[in-house]
């Protein structure tokens, strides 16, 4: 049984991974030493998993470790229990999508929580099911909400407190982004967080407090469908008991629409909270705090990406998330006030900095132009705008190392040309109003895996490749950092010099995450592999650039075998 200690304590306990993140606080920080920069080289295959079938794409799950046991979550809403000293599957669970569902990009999950007895995860159609550990039977399941009206579920839970926590995907769609938690053992709700201004959260089946205020930062009814989903999960700051999700662009992507394609006096056009980071009440679902990166968003710059608590060389309780617009965002962990923003990508021309209160210094210029100020009202002036909408860093989750204090961001350097056009809101359609032509910005790299020293914001050291960045990153204690490129490379580098020390061919792209435990004495590293999620459906040009390697679904295990750990 997972208890609630263990989740606390997933980073040091190293037998084990029962959280997304290594950790609710995400840093992705393993404390083992066996496997390290002298011997990586000696690292090789254990075992490999195929999840079979066609369906073999999109593979983004990062494994949970407990008990013997490894669960991987796949595209498609299925999840595997495989034996893991093994390898050998001892039992699947498919979710049976319905007809129409509406994944924006890809069919992707992210992958589960543990607690007690029972697996979480979210399914393509809304849902949330728990799981027996032992037999995958489904003990309960419920829905988040209406898949029909363009909502979907790819992220991982959280557990804190006998609470199952999730958020919602469907930004595109004109959905309300929410989060919400259940009773782990029941399924039944404890309350719900809507991220918009002027919606009601509930507890215990009340409606309790309305987010924000009525119609302050939107106008008329467009905060009805303002969008903002919590699609990534969240973190847990155990710290100052308090959880942290990000929410997505607020819907239509065109500014216009939303009162915020110029500045107002009482910045009336903000959107709160959309493109926002919130820290939330886990007892009452009440927001404690926000911090908007993208006040009057315009460029799809979503404020998802992971929230992670840390604490700087000083001993300071930060917070740190490198958000979709290109710059990196420090945060005081108490009450998520402002403390730095530095950009982690080359080029960025939608804004020309931070101010010293956390708001970006826009580029009025390089804003997509209002169409109905174009002769026929159709389209608005393009611009190019860096970072592209896909972001300076999406999804993929960068790590903290506690060894050398510094984060290792996966980033992208990539502009785009976009443009506005009309647009109103349908139920379970599309609902931009944008349109949009990704480019690259150099000609040796996209993609850019960086260390970054959140105390200063400086670069120590960058790793240029070809294709975008799309995996999660994970350090240890040994000075290593892995990661996987669509390529299909799964690589380890030194964490001070970023020198390549080890790598190996996977067969498909990896858009995983990797996880390391420890079994019998001896050091373990497992990655996802099989290409998808929103490059090859959005990136175009791009795109096409990047299709090497066929589709995949196989989850790769490594170990540095006992004899061979002294070697160098
Ligand atoms: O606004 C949303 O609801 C939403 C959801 C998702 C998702 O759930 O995967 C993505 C995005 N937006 C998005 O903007 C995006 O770039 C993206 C990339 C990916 C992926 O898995 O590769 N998902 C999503």
């Amino acid at each position: 049984q997972v208890s609630d200690e263990m989740i606390a304590d997933d980073q040091s306990m190293t037998e084990q991974v029962v959280t997304n993140g290594m950790g609710r606080d995400l840093q992705r920080y393993s404390p083992l030493e066996m496997l390290n920069r002298d011997n990586v080289q000696n690292l090789v295959p254990a075992w490999a998993f195929s999840l079979g079938g066609e369906k073999q794409r999109g593979q983004e799950t990062q494994p949970l470790i407990y008990d013997g046991m490894m669960y991987i979550t796949g595209s498609y809403s299925r999840l595997y229990a495989i034996d893991l000293e093994t390898g050998a599957e001892v039992w699947q669970y498919d979710a049976r999508l319905p007809e129409g569902i509406l994944p924006c990009c890809d069919v992707v999950n992210r992958g589960a929580a543990l607690y007690n007895d029972k697996l979480y995860f979210g399914t393509l159609d809304a849902r949330i099911v728990a799981l027996d550990a032992k037999t995958g039977d489904v003990v309960w399941r419920d829905q988040i909400a209406d898949y029909k009206a363009g909502y979907s579920y790819t992220a991982a839970p959280l557990i804190v407190d006998g609470l199952v926590v999730t958020g919602n995907s469907g930004g595109e769609f004109g959905i309300v982004g929410e989060v919400q938690a259940r009773d782990a053992e029941t399924g039944e709700m404890v309350w719900t967080r809507p991220v918009i201004e002027g919606h009601m959260g509930t507890l215990n089946g009340e409606e309790s407090t309305m987010t924000g205020e009525l119609n302050a930062t939107w106008p008329g009814d467009m905060w009805k469908t303002g969008g903002g989903a919590t699609w990534l999960g969240g973190s847990y700051d155990a710290r100052t008991d308090t959880l942290i999700f990000g929410t997505g662009n607020p819907a239509p992507w065109n500014s216009h629409l939303r009162n915020a394609g110029q500045p107002t006096e009482d910045n009336s056009g903000d959107n709160l909270y959309a493109a926002s980071r919130l820290g939330i009440d886990p007892e009452t679902g009440d927001i404690k705090w926000h911090f908007q990166t993208t006040p009057r968003e315009g460029w799809d710059y979503d404020g998802v990406n992971e929230v992670v608590p840390y604490e700087d060389r000083e001993g300071n309780m930060r917070l740190a998330t490198a958000d979709r617009n290109g710059f990196f965002y420090v945060l005081n962990a108490e009450d998520g006030a402002f403390v730095s923003a530095e950009p982690f990508v080359k080029d960025i021309t939608w804004a020309d900095g931070i101010d010293e209160n956390g708001r970006p210094i826009f580029n009025e210029e390089n804003r997509p132009g209002d169409p109905s100020a174009s002769a026929d009202g159709a389209k608005g002036e393009v611009v190019f705008s860096s970072p592209s909408f896909l972001g300076g860093k999406n999804w993929m989750p960068m790590a903290f190392s506690k060894r050398t204090g510094n984060f290792y961001v996966p980033s992208n350097e990539w502009g785009m040309d976009i443009w506005n056009e009309p647009i109103t809101y349908k139920k379970g359609a599309a609902y931009l109003g944008s349109g949009f032509t990704i480019k690259p910005n150099y000609e040796d790299h996209i993609g850019s895996l960086k260390a970054i020293d959140p105390d200063t914001g400086e670069w120590v050291w960058e790793y240029k490749n070809d294709a975008p960045l799309w995996s999660g990153v994970m350090t240890t204690a040994g000075g290593l950092v892995f990661f996987g490129t669509p390529e299909g490379k799964f690589i380890a580098l030194d964490d001070e010099t970023g020198e390549e020390l080890w790598s190996f061919q996977t067969g498909s792209g990896i858009v995983g995450q990797p996880v390391t435990w420890e079994q019998d004495g001896e050091q373990y590293v497992s990655v996802i592999s099989g290409w998808g999620g929103a490059v090859p459906l959005w990136g175009g040009e791009v795109a096409k650039k990047v299709n090497y390697l066929n589709q995949g679904g196989m989850l790769w295990t490594f170990k540095l075998p006992r004899e061979l750990a002294a070697l160098e």
